[in-house]
């Protein structure tokens, strides 16, 4: 079983393979496919290199991860499960704090620590990497170049954590959806039927969905959300997204809690069908829950 994750070693995406697979009791009998970018895990499913892809979706201080959305809505794949990691940016380099001049990291990472790069590193030059792990890789380099990476990182590619914990919130958390190609029945068998978390009736269900309006007009999407409302179906996200057609035009993340074999899902979304340009449904699957979060 192969799973694509954003790399190099130490990347965020590959603890939460990690985690993900701990919480199913599989840790064996897969390997990692350690991808450039979120769109390349994308396409290493299309092509059927990878069975499995994780990608982070959103992150409690800074938001979603656009390039998953959109991914979302180019590809043809369906979400199996979801994973929840704590991220604990430090500050990592071979050097000193004093001799830093340049800050590397993923865009959320940079993103996350805002305030404490404008408080502690103003004016140094701010460079956006793949992930946060090749920041790390490349901050080995010199002495003069940090990244902002994980503790793992650092024991990873030999760096000193020259700060711990610096993102603006002491609470960090980022959700990962875990993937497989539309259809792929082989790979998605596998999960979450067999989840022993599923079966133990720890998770309830949760489904995803991609709404696409016909045509903007007053009460539309009203009228798509009474259809939740009156079944007392719970949201627990919604989102909009460019549609990329033209400026203003929009598509609807909708995430709600319920699986698509339960009849009110099943015909809140029948319903719904009829009212919408566009419906693309993107997976029913446990929902993660930690009571530790
Ligand atoms: O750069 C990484 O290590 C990633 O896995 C990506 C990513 C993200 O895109 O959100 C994952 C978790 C953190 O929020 C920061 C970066």
């Amino acid at each position: 079983m192969i799973i694509a994750v954003l790399g190099p070693k130490g990347s965020y995406s590959e603890k939460a393979a990690m985690q993900w697979l701990a919480e199913n009791g599989s840790e064996e009998g897969y390997i990692l496919e350690y991808c450039d970018d979120i769109q390349d895990v994308f396409s290493s499913l299309a092509t059927g290199s990878a069975k499995i892809g994780i990608t982070p979706v959103e992150n409690s201080i800074e938001g979603s991860v656009g390039v998953t959305l959109d991914m979302l809505f180019e590809h043809d794949v369906s979400i199996i499960a979801e994973t929840v990691v704590a991220i604990e940016h430090c500050l990592l380099s071979r050097g000193r704090k004093k001799d830093i001049r340049i800050i590397l990291s993923h865009p959320q990472g940079l993103a996350q620590c805002r305030q404490f790069l404008k408080d502690h590193f103003k004016g140094v030059e701010l460079r956006t990497t793949g992930s946060t792990s090749h920041a790390a890789k490349l901050a080995t380099e010199f002495e003069e170049m940090a990244a902002i990476a994980s503790r793992e990182s650092a024991q990873m590619y030999g760096l000193e954590v020259l700060v711990p914990s610096i993102q603006d919130r002491e609470q960090n958390h980022t959700r990962f959806l875990i993937m497989i190609r539309s259809g792929d029945a082989a790979a998605g068998s596998q999960y979450p039927a067999e989840n022993p978390a599923v079966k133990k009736g720890i998770y309830t269900g949760k489904t995803s969905m991609i709404v696409g309006l016909d045509r903007d007009r007053p009460g539309a999407l009203y009228e798509i959300l009474e259809e939740f409302a009156c079944r007392k179906i719970n949201l627990t996200r919604i989102e909009s997204r460019p549609s990329k057609r033209a400026l203003g035009d929009y598509v609807f993340y909708i995430d709600l809690e319920g699986h698509i074999s339960d009849d009110i899902i099943k015909d809140a979304i029948y319903n719904i069908e009829s009212k919408v340009g566009m419906l693309k449904m993107l997976g029913s699957y446990p929902m993660f829950k930690n009571n530790h979060l």
